[in-house]
């Protein structure tokens, strides 16, 4: 695996599984950047996506991990960031296929309807599959292009 940063966040919903999926990153000596939430108090999801998906476009950390309640709104808020491909995964053969076909760089999680064994299944696939390439290449910068159409 590719020595890599990962920058997560959440909101309220999300954060007892973001705490829990950063001390698993980490203990798998893999580096972690937590942009927040700290607390269960309520907060808003696309605070913590925006955060996220200006580390990734930043170049300063390579994927990106998001929880909230159901992944929908983390998914949504992220996705606006250019250059962000965030997919809501509720499984893991699913993670593989986001990331081997989609190249994906944001996971979003749905703390409410998973637990955390499926989480870092999911995680797992995440952070270990590579990006296939090839006709996958044209389609994901055809996702490029479709941006650049209205930036
Ligand atoms: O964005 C979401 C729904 O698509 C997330 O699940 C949020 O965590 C959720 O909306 C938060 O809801 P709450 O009632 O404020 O806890």
């Amino acid at each position: 695996m590719e020595k890599i940063t990962v920058v997560v966040g959440s909101d309220h919903a999300g954060f007892e599984m973001k705490e829990k999926i950063c001390a698993y990153l980490e203990g798998r000596g893999i580096s972690v950047q937590d942009m927040g939430c700290n607390s269960t108090e309520s907060c808003d999801y696309p605070d913590f996506a925006l955060a996220v998906g200006e580390k990734i476009r930043s170049g300063a950390c390579q994927k990106g991990i998001l929880v909230c309640g159901s992944g929908v709104g983390m998914a949504i808020a992220a996705n606006k960031v250019p250059g962000i491909r965030a997919a809501n995964i509720f499984d893991p053969v699913i993670a593989g296929l986001a990331r081997e076909h989609n190249d994906i760089n944001v996971l979003t999680l749905g703390s409410r309807f998973l637990d955390l064994q499926k989480a870092v299944e999911i995680v797992d696939k995440f952070m270990s599959t590579e990006f296939a390439g090839d006709r996958h290449a044209k389609r994901v910068n055809k996702i490029a292009d479709i941006e650049k159409k209205y930036s």
